[in-house]
C-alpha cells in the first residue's frame, strides 16, 4: 500500500516553492515527483518587505500568507496532475510557511520563530491535511528551531562505516554531521546564497549568479574577506542558527562601507568565497573519518561556489546530493513530507543534539483534510 506525503519548502532564498511527492511505502523513501515555481514579483518583494520592521505587518502578513498558500496549492495540484494521485491519495502536505523572523531564544531564553502561511487556507484548497508550524514546539522547549533536517539526512544519506557531512546550501547554509554510530549533530553555518543573490540583483539585475559565472570574473579581495569573517556568529559554538535577521542588506552594506571603490565583480567573488569559507570551516571542524561533503539546495548549482568549497575542503570529496541518491533540489523538501509522517505517526522530528531541547517532541499543528 502507498504511503504518500507531500512536502513544500520555501526557504530563506525567496527564491519561490519547491514541492515534492514522497513515497514512504518501501523499506527507502522515494521521491517520484518534484516541482517547482517562482514567486510572482509582488509576492516575493512583499514576502521579503516582512523580514524587517514595517507599516501595517499584521494585515501584511496574514494576507502575504494567503497569497503564499494558494501559490502552494497550485504547486500541490501540479504534483497531484502529473502524478495521477486523487487529493485523498495524499495522507498529509508538510507545509514549511516562509520565515520572516527567527529569535528562537534572544528574549529571556524564549524568543520565536515566525512562519507565514495559512495552512487553513491550504487544506481548504487540496482537500487534503496539512502539518504547518514545524520549528515553534521546539522553541517552546528550549531548542533553536532548526536545522531541522540533520534527523531526515541520517536516514537517507547516513552511512554504517563512515561520518558522512551534508551541507544545505540555501539562503543561509546549515551543515549536518552524520556518525557512523548514529550520532548527528547539525547546525547553520552562516550566509548561503542571501549575500551573493543580493548583491548580484543589485549590480546585474539578475536574480542569482548562474552557475558563479559573474563570481569567476572578479578577484577576491582578502582585506574584505578577513572582515567578513569576523562576524562573531561564525564564531559560536553549536547549537546555533541564524537568518536573514543577521545577514542581510544592512549587515553587507555595513561590511562593505570601507571598501566602496571595490569593483562589483569583486565583491562578487569575495562573497562567493566567504560562503564557502564560513561552510568550510564548519565542515573542516568536523571531519572524523568523512570522505565526502554531500551539498544540497540550490548552491550545488553554482560551479564557481562548490569549486571554490572543494579548495577550501582539501581533504574531502565534495559533491552534490544527486550523486548520494537524493537531486540538491528535492533535499528540503522531501524533509518536509517526512516531518508531516513524523508528525502523523506521533513520531520526533526534532534532533536535541541539533537544536538543543530538552527533548525529543512531536513537530507541527495539523489541519485536517
Ligand atoms: N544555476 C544556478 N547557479 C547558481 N546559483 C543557483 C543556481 N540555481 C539556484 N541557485 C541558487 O540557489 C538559490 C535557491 O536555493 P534553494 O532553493 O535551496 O533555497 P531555499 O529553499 O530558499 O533554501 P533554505 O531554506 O535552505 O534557505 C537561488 O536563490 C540561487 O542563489
Ligand atoms: C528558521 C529557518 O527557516 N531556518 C532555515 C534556514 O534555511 C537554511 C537554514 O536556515 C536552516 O536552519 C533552516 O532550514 C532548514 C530546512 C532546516 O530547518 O533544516
Amino acid at each position: 500500500m502507498s504511503d504518500l506525503y507531500i512536502g513544500l519548502m520555501s526557504g530563506t532564498s525567496l527564491d519561490g516553492i519547491d514541492g515534492v511527492l514522497a513515497d514512504f511505502s518501501g523499506p527507502r523513501m522515494r521521491v517520484p515527483l518534484h516541482a517547482s515555481t517562482a514567486f510572482a514579483p509582488a509576492l516575493r518583494a512583499e514576502l521579503l518587505a516582512l523580514n524587517t520592521p514595517g507599516d501595517n505587518e499584521l494585515h501584511r502578513a496574514a494576507l502575504a500568507g494567503n497569497a503564499l498558500s494558494r501559490a502552494y496549492a497550485e504547486v500541490v495540484h501540479t504534483l497531484l496532475q502529473r502524478s495521477g494521485y486523487p487529493a485523498s491519495a495524499i495522507r498529509a502536505i508538510g507545509a514549511h510557511g516562509q520565515t520572516v523572523r527567527h529569535r528562537p531564544q534572544e528574549f529571556d531564553g524564549m524568543g520565536y520563530t515566525l512562519q507565514l502561511g495559512n495552512p487553513a487556507l491550504l487544506a481548504e484548497l487540496t482537500g487534503i491535511a496539512v502539518v504547518a508550524d514545524l520549528r515553534s514546539r521546539d522553541v517552546a522547549a528550549g531548542g533553536q528551531g532548526a536545522p531541522l533536517v540533520p534527523a531526515f539526512h541520517q536516514g537517507v544519506f547516513g552511512r554504517p562505516d563512515e561520518t558522512v557531512l551534508v551541507l544545505n546550501i540555501g539562503g543561509i547554509s546549515n551543515l549536518s554531521v552524520l556518525g557512523a554510530d548514529g550520532s548527528v549533530l547539525g547546525f547553520d553555518c552562516g550566509p548561503g546564497n542571501a549575500l551573493m543573490d543580493h548583491w548580484c540583483q543589485q549590480h546585474t539585475g539578475q536574480p542569482f549568479d548562474k552557475d558563479g559565472a559573474w563570481a569567476a570574473t572578479g578577484q577576491v579581495l582578502p582585506d574584505l574577506l578577513a572582515t567578513l569573517l569576523q562576524e562573531p556568529y561564525l564564531h559560536k559554538a553549536p547549537p546555533k542558527s541564524t537568518g536573514r535577521d543577521l545577514f542581510n542588506p544592512v549587515w553587507l552594506a555595513t561590511h562593505l562601507q570601507p571598501f566602496a571603490q571595490a569593483a562589483a565583480a569583486d565583491v562578487q567573488a569575495t562573497l562567493t568565497e566567504f560562503t564557502a569559507s564560513a561552510s568550510a570551516i564548519c565542515a573542516n571542524s568536523y571531519l572524523n573519518n568523512s570522505k565526502t561533503l554531500a551539498v544540497c539546495g540550490g548552491g550545488a548549482l553554482n560551479g564557481q561556489l562548490m569549486q571554490r568549497l572543494q579548495t577550501a575542503c582539501p581533504s574531502l570529496q565534495v559533491v552534490a546530493t544527486d550523486a548520494l541518491g537524493l537531486p540538491a533540489l528535492q533535499v528540503e523538501a522531501a524533509a518536509f513530507a517526512w516531518l508531516a509522517r513524523q508528525a502523523l505517526c506521533g513520531a520526533p522530528g526534532n534532533l536535541p543534539s541539533v537544536t538543543g531541547a530538552a527533548g525529543p517532541r512531536v513537530l507541527g499543528a495539523v489541519y485536517p483534510a
